[in-house]
């Protein structure tokens, strides 16, 4: 059976490199214009799968794919996780001559990309995805694209420059999309993933809600990978909490913390629980962890009663 697989298109763009990782030639990637699309192409049914960009490991979470997941209604949820290594490249359209007028990405690309974008010092052009300015700039000789490598055999432009990420080594997280009821149907994993599981977490706002719900998951000894705050529409100061754990939905300890965070007041929406390579593929596996510049710790004592002077 051929599958549908919706996608941030057009082809040549980050993530039709996470999607073609996944799925053979044989099924059949329908690019779409925005990641709401993707999800809406999913939703309704249209396609059985979709894939979009989740996170970054410099521009952080896509707020655009996980509020849909967070507030969008039916049964989508992630199925899969993905990593691709984010390198950028420059396009010009083939035979174009004389200066530059424009330089143009999707935002993550432009910013991404600062020192190469201020020093061509070109005013900016903001597309829906990376191979969407690939497509404009093949169209117009004044314009400069930055996107994936490899596009210059796909549209009609030549390579002007590559590898002008300010960070090197950054990974971008893609999602597979799906109806629950689909797990069993993607391609079967590579070897070494990791379970991961998604839930949205809707406390009470007063002081303590937040360490209630992290004494859950350590009682249960669940991981909890990353914890990132979405405001909850309608309702200012209140936030939904969405937290990323390393356990799978079929853990015992799992479903011990879940019932326990009930009991404290919180709403719980589920948004997967899937293999993820995100262990696999650290984006910078040279470097142990280091916190921001500027930061303190134990040995920093006299820093910290500057800031913070009440006597503990
Ligand atoms: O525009 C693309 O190619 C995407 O897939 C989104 C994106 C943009 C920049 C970095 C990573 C993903």
């Amino acid at each position: 059976m051929t599958l549908r697989i919706a996608y941030l298109g057009p082809p040549g763009t980050f993530t039709y490199l996470a999607a073609a990782q996944l799925w053979e030639r044989t099924d059949e990637l329908l690019p779409s214009t925005t990641v709401p699309e993707v999800i809406d192409r999913v939703r309704w049914g249209d396609c059985d799968f979709g894939v979009v960009p989740v996170e970054n490991t410099v521009e952080g979470i896509v707020t655009a794919s996980l509020d849909q997941l967070v507030f969008g209604s039916g049964d989508v949820v992630v199925l899969r996780e993905i990593s691709v290594p984010t390198t950028f490249h420059v396009y010009r359209a083939t035979g174009a001559s004389g200066p530059p007028t424009g330089i143009a990405s999707h935002p993550h690309g432009l910013a991404q990309c600062t020192r190469y974008v201020n020093a061509a010092g070109l005013p900016t052009r903001v597309f829906q995805s990376t191979a969407a300015a690939v497509e404009a700039a093949a169209a117009d000789p004044g314009l400069l694209a930055i996107a994936a490598p490899d596009l210059a055999g796909r549209y009609a432009v030549s390579l002007v420059d590559s590898g002008i990420e300010d960070h090197p080594g950054v990974v971008t997280r893609f999602a597979c999309l799906g109806s629950r009821r689909r797990q069993a149907d993607l391609p079967a994993p590579d070897e070494g993933l990791s379970w991961k599981t998604l839930l949205a977490l809707t406390p009470a706002t007063r002081p303590g809600t937040l360490a209630d719900v992290c004494v859950q998951f350590s009682d249960q000894g669940v991981n909890i990978l990353s914890l990132t705050s979405r405001p909850l529409p309608g309702f200012a100061g209140a936030y939904v909490f969405v937290l990323a754990l390393a356990d799978t939905r079929t853990s015992a300890g799992l479903a011990r913390a879940v019932n326990g965070l009930l009991y404290t007041g919180v709403r719980v929406k589920f948004l997967g629980s899937f293999l993820s390579d995100h262990l696999l593929r650290p984006s910078r596996p040279d470097r142990p962890l280091s916190a921001p510049a500027g930061s303190f710790g134990l040995r920093d004592l006299h820093e910290v009663s500057a800031v913070f002077p009440g006597r503990p």
